[in-house]
């Protein structure tokens, strides 16, 4: 076992995209003439420091090897589960199999965050090396938060202290894992998993530009942007 920690970058991309009105999982939806995942993939391929990167795939994905050509099979499980935590769970017992231990760092990305920039992730993990816990990027929320039922407001909720979390999230494989394990129940991000266990992630500020593409008016401002650059 070396010891110094390795990182590597876990992407759950096994969802169907049901919010995103496709007619096919939104990981594979063209925007700006390539696969939305290989977008991901690609800002992924050019993090210094990244010992190798997993995709999480649904056992029944017939797109990946047409949507990725060239990816190294060897770094796709066909794992994924019914929601993204069990895709997560998945993807980390997959790593363990491949030799991460537990002290290496794990980086969970969301393919579905196609905007992503190496330099946001390298950010992350220079501000998360020496953390004790590990962290996430995120942003501050900038408008009034409103609790609603059926459209209509029930209370406005003070947003102070408020961060909305992004991808990728980044904690030690040996912390991670237990995490999930204790449950997966409401968990819809890994730091809550690690928050259940006692834990304080840290918050690594990030641009909006890197939100997750998961309504249709979506497709169309992340296809702007992707061309823009
Ligand atoms: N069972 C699941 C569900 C989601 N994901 C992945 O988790 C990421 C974030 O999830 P989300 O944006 O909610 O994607 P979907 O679950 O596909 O979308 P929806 O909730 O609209 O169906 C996506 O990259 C998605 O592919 C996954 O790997 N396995
Ligand atoms: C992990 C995440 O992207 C952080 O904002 C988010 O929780 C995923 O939620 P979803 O319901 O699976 O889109």
């Amino acid at each position: 076992m070396g010891l110094q920690p390795r990182c590597f970058a876990l992407v759950p991309a096994a969802g169907v995209g049901a919010r995103s009105g496709a007619a096919i999982p939104k990981q594979y939806v063209p925007i700006a003439g390539r696969p939305m995942l290989a977008h991901t993939l690609d800002a992924l391929a050019r993090v210094p420091g990244l010992a190798g990167t997993l995709v999480v795939i649904s056992p029944e994905d017939d797109q990946f090897e047409a949507a990725v050509p060239g990816f190294d099979a060897a770094w796709v499980a066909r794992s994924g589960g019914a929601t993204r935590a069990d895709s997560v769970a998945a993807g980390l017992r997959e790593l363990q199999a491949r030799g991460a231990q537990a002290h290496d760092w794990v980086l969970v990305h969301d393919a579905a965050r196609c905007l992503l920039r190496p330099e946001w992730v390298s950010r992350l993990m220079a501000a998360c090396a020496e953390d004790e816990v590990g962290g996430l990027l995120a942003l501050p929320v900038a408008d009034t938060l409103k609790h609603a039922s059926a459209s209509r407001v029930q209370a406005t909720v003070d947003r102070a202290g408020k961060w909305a979390a992004q991808t990728p999230q980044m904690f030690r494989l040996g912390l991670l894992q237990p995490a999930l394990a204790a449950g997966t129940e409401g968990v819809t991000d890994e730091a809550s998993a690690v928050e259940a266990l006692g834990h304080s992630p840290l918050l690594v500020e990030a641009p909006m530009e890197n939100f997750k593409v998961t309504w249709p008016a979506d497709f169309e401002l992340a296809e702007r942007l992707l061309r823009s650059r």
